[in-house]
């Protein structure tokens, strides 16, 4: 079953002092998505990941083209769409002076879990991402970035998302907790979750996605498993990176596209 169908999208924003600049932020993207995939979007900073999760997450409507989670519009059926996805991203809004504990049972409250299975939900959770447990009644205020986006990823899975959309979910993370919520990405799909995630990290996108869409000033560029992609600029050398195939393909090394933008 397709988990995400995406064709033709489009968003445009006016920029600039007078804001008569019109830039395509999103430009007729095409791609789809299988249940329990992980499928990686990976770009340079500007490139458009995130205005097209907020767009797949119903925040922004495209301007043109259609999106379809599990076969329900992002227009139309955008309520039906709220209960089956979750997404999480770095700007995560928390309630900093509440502790970890506060911020997931309210979490919980709002997706209308009893007081009796949000208390076990939040514990359960809180131990699938590594939280310590003394640490669970201390304001979020105090928590390093890493386990504020522990916090943020174990809030996502208080509904059992059927669509997981994580933008950078490992974007300043120390190695550890980067690995920490790698696993919990895995671990996710294995359980039955879809997930899609953009990235600007080359080996993050190669070990985690079973596919990866290479995104460049809004546009997909090509889509294929990160084998395919790199078969694709050499099939005979075994030493070719994603790196690689992102200047194969645009022309532009991503470094230097990642400075220009940043
Ligand atoms: N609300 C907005 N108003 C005007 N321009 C916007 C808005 N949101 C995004 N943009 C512009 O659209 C383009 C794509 O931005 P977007 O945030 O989607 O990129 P991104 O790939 O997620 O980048 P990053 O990795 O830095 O988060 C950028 O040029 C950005 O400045």
């Amino acid at each position: 079953m397709k988990a995400l169908e995406v064709y033709k999208v489009s968003k445009y924003f006016n920029k600039g002092k007078k804001r008569k600049e019109l830039i395509r932020a999103v430009d007729s993207i095409s791609f789809e998505v299988y249940e329990k995939e992980i499928f990686g979007i990976l770009g340079p900073n500007g490139s458009g990941k995130s205005t097209l999760i907020r767009m797949i997450s119903t925040l922004l409507i495209p301007d043109e083209g259609t999106i379809k989670v599990f076969g329900y519009d992002v227009i139309k059926d955008a309520f039906k769409i709220r209960n089956i996805i979750n997404r999480v991203s770095v700007e995560a809004s928390f309630f900093k002076k509440l502790s970890a504990k506060e911020n997931l049972l309210f979490a919980a409250g709002l997706y209308g879990l009893s007081r009796k299975r949000a208390f076990k939900k939040v514990l359960e959770l809180s131990q699938k991402v590594n939280l310590p447990h003394n640490r669970l009644n201390e304001p979020l205020e105090d928590f390093s970035r890493g386990m504020q986006q522990k916090v943020a990823i174990a809030r996502a899975f208080l509904t059992s998302p059927k669509l997981l959309l994580l933008d950078e979910p490992t974007t300043g993370l120390d190695p550890r907790a980067k690995k920490e919520v790698q696993e919990l990405i895995v671990n996710a799909r294995k359980e039955g979750t879809t997930i899609l995630l953009t990235t600007h990290d080359m080996l993050e996108a190669e070990k985690l996605c079973d596919r990866v869409a290479i995104i460049h000033k809004g546009k997909i560029i090509v889509i294929g498993t990160p084998e395919e992609l790199k078969r694709s600029v050499n099939p005979h050398s075994k030493n070719v990176t994603l790196e690689d195939v992102f200047m194969f393909y645009t022309g532009e090394t991503f470094e230097e596209e990642f400075q220009e933008v940043s």
